[in-house]
């Protein structure tokens, strides 16, 4: 069975939630074992980390400390034990959104990042990220009207801008494992462009 770890990304609001469940279902129709987690969090004790990063008031390092043992663990308990035995993981939000919230939002060093990559990844990677690309003031009428906001989605649009550079950086550092969908289009076009990725990549 081939192992594939799908993971997905963007600014807050972007829309990828609204598709994630519909790529499982699409996923799993096609057989095989599809695993559906999210960053932070996906183990108890990462979801007590994500508690804290979402809420609680700490500096750029704490974030990017706390964000990167959340992964860890999450790495160990749930997601390489699912790509051993051939599961397909869909994950909401991985690495990326650590360069682009803690590196391009708050500023924090992206040196550091790379080594606190390394060394909790031990080289995995995802195999193909998709990207739900728009822009701040959009993403910033969607959340207004969907929730509460976090520690992240009280943040000005300046930040959000700041982010979605950072996801454009990473973009262009790895354009073969990135997807980008123009996700500021009604949900059906979104969903199309999902779709039309996978395709062409013969899943
Ligand atoms: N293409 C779309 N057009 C208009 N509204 C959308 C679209 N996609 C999603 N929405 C709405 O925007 C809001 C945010 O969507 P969603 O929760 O899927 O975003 P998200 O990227 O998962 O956000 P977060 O990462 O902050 O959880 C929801 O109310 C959702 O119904
Ligand atoms: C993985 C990761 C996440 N964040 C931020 C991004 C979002 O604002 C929240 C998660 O909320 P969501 O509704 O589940 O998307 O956490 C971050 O700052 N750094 C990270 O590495």
């Amino acid at each position: 069975m081939t192992r594939r770890f799908i993971t997905f990304e963007g600014i807050d609001g972007a829309g990828k939630s609204t598709h994630i469940e519909a790529l499982a279902e699409r996923l799993r129709q096609r057989g095989g074992e599809v695993v559906m987690t999210r960053e932070p969090g996906g183990t108890a004790l990462a979801e007590k980390l994500r508690e804290l990063v979402l809420h609680a008031p700490m500096d750029a390092l704490t974030e990017a400390l706390l964000v990167f043992a959340a992964r860890r663990d999450h790495l160990q308990q749930v997601i390489a034990p699912a790509l051993a035995r051939g599961a397909t993981v869909l994950c909401d939000r991985f690495t990326d959104a650590t360069f682009a919230y803690q590196g391009a939002g708050r500023g924090f060093d992206t040196g550091v990042l790379g080594a606190l990559e390394t060394w909790v990844q031990q080289g995995l990677q995802p195999d193909l990220t998709i990207w739900f690309d728009l822009p701040a003031e959009t993403a910033a009428e969607r959340r207004a009207a969907a929730r509460t906001p976090d520690r992240f989605e009280q943040l000005d649009t300046a930040f959000f801008n700041r982010v979605r550079s950072g996801y454009a950086t990473r973009f262009e550092q790895s354009p073969e494992r990135f997807a980008r969908i123009d996700a500021s289009l009604p949900r059906e076009q979104v969903w199309a462009q999902v779709v039309d990725h996978l395709e062409r990549r013969g899943w």
